[in-house]
């Protein structure tokens, strides 16, 4: 199986270089993407992401940029110029935030894709209650993914609970990147809006991010072969 046709990206949810590296050490970058987070690159900084790269792994950039619109471009830029695969940034920023992002790859030389992030996969509705919130989560997330597609942005972080239903009214082609991804013998942690890989797959997901499912397992590399096969053979 080639990287075009696996939708895993593992969650290198790590505080140093060496720990992130080890575990990268143990995944095939043929076989799935890596995710750098707020963690690891706020440690290691874009150093990492140039290592990773170097190691063949293609690499999703989830510093989720939440600002006004001007500095969320400028930060959307310096990320293109990293090189990486995907970049993110919350869909609550509005329509003239997304617009800019859009508008900074665009004029970039490398351009990733463009995700906006809707509701994060940890929150519930009761979550929601203590926000004063009068919507649902899914309403909320796909309402930000209706706002996000109309900004020409390339697709949604969401849970695979609502990928289906975002891609019915937006389109087919908009990407649905899921986290909050457990196997039926793990512990929750703390997302609350989660599916198994298989179901975030038969629920239109495209991409699926996993982190402690695979990383705290015994072998990572067999965590994710077993994901792999499971997918491609329902
Ligand atoms: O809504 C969101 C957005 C981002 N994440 C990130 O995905 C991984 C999930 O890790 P697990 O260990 O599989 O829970 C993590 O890096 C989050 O920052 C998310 O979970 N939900």
């Amino acid at each position: 199986m080639g990287l075009s046709m696996s939708p895993i990206i593992v969650a290198l949810d790590y505080p140093t270089k060496q720990a992130a590296l080890d575990m990268a050490q143990q995944l095939d970058p043929e076989v799935c993407r890596v995710k750098v987070g707020k963690e690891l690159f706020t440690s290691c900084g874009p150093a990492i992401v140039e290592e990773l790269q170097q190691k063949n792994f293609e690499v999703f950039l989830d510093l989720k940029f939440h600002d006004i619109p001007t500095t969320t471009a400028k930060a959307v830029r310096a990320a293109a110029n990293l090189g990486v695969w995907m970049v993110n940034v919350h869909a609550s920023g509005g329509q003239r935030m997304l617009a800019a992002c859009r508008e900074a790859i665009d004029k970039s030389p490398h351009k990733p894709l463009l995700i906006a992030v809707t509701v994060l996969t940890s929150m519930d509705s009761s979550d929601f209650q203590t926000l004063g919130y009068t919507t649902t989560p899914e309403e909320y997330a796909l309402a930000l993914a209706k706002l996000s597609y109309n900004c020409g942005v390339d697709g949604i972080v969401c849970s695979a609970f609502e990928a289906s239903s975002i891609k019915n009214h937006t389109h087919k082609d908009f990407l649905t990147v899921t986290p909050g991804i457990r196997l039926k013998e793990n512990s929750l942690d703390d997302q609350r809006r989660i599916m198994t890989p298989v179901e975030a797959v038969k629920n239109n997901a495209d991409y699926l991010v996993i982190g402690r499912p695979v990383t705290q397992a015994k072998s990572p590399s067999v965590a994710v072969q077993n994901i792999v096969k499971e997918l491609f053979s329902f």
